[in-house]
């Protein structure tokens, strides 16, 4: 099971490489990895077991960040919407792909945090506020879906990191909280 000690932090050199894409069909030991990041993020949405096991709360979860240089990331966003069950966005995704994305940007209004980042770095990270998401599920099926608002965000975070990006690469150095004209804040 991983916990936070299995999450590589800033200065590990594997956050700063480009990600191998995984073979298909894909391996027991790639489903099995992949199973694994998105049961960290059901711990980590679940208070009694994020206490108990002391982990910092998560959307998405890329393999870069427990050492792993490979091309897959979980998702799981829960809906705003305290009183519906089915999470907004949720799976696995192996050799993610972009295929198009809208001109307009989006951001959180909060800002971004990671995993494996352990300060707070304040700024808008401006991103598509609209993608076209090609990946392959745990089943080895190709996926072909349309993403907004927060979902599309958390997935470019988490693709960033099979790219070796983390999200401050994107904050506007002089002005952090610069926002150009039609940028969609996410509250
Ligand atoms: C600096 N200000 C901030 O961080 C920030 C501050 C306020 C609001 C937001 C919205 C902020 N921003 C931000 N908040 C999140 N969470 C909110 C809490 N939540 C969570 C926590 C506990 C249980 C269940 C859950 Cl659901 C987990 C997710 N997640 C991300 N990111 C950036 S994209 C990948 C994603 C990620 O998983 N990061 C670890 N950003
Ligand atoms: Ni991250």
């Amino acid at each position: 099971m991983i916990t936070m000690d299995d999450i590589i932090r800033e200065g590990r050199p594997t956050l700063r490489k480009v990600a191998e894409e995984v073979t298909l069909p894909l391996s027991d030991e790639d489903k099995k990895l992949g199973n694994e990041l998105m049961e960290f993020l059901e711990n980590s949405q679940d208070p009694q077991k994020a206490e108990e096991l002391e982990l910092r709360g998560g959307v998405g979860l890329a393999a870069p960040q427990v050492n792993v240089s490979k091309r897959i990331t979980a998702v799981l966003v829960p809906s705003l919407d305290p009183n519906v069950e089915e999470p907004e966005f949720k799976d696995v995704l192996y050799n993610p792909k972009i295929l198009s994305h809208s001109v307009q940007g989006a951001c959180l209004g909060e800002g971004e945090g990671c995993l494996s980042v352990d300060r707070d770095v304040p700024g808008y990270v401006v991103r598509q506020a609209r993608i076209t998401l090609r990946y392959y599920n745990a089943e080895g099926e190709k996926k072909k879906i349309r993403l907004k608002n927060y979902p599309a965000v958390v997935v470019q975070h988490e693709l960033d990191h099979l790219n070796g990006v983390l999200f401050y690469d994107h904050i506007n150095e002089e002005n952090p909280f610069t926002l150009n004209e039609g940028v969609l804040v996410i509250e």
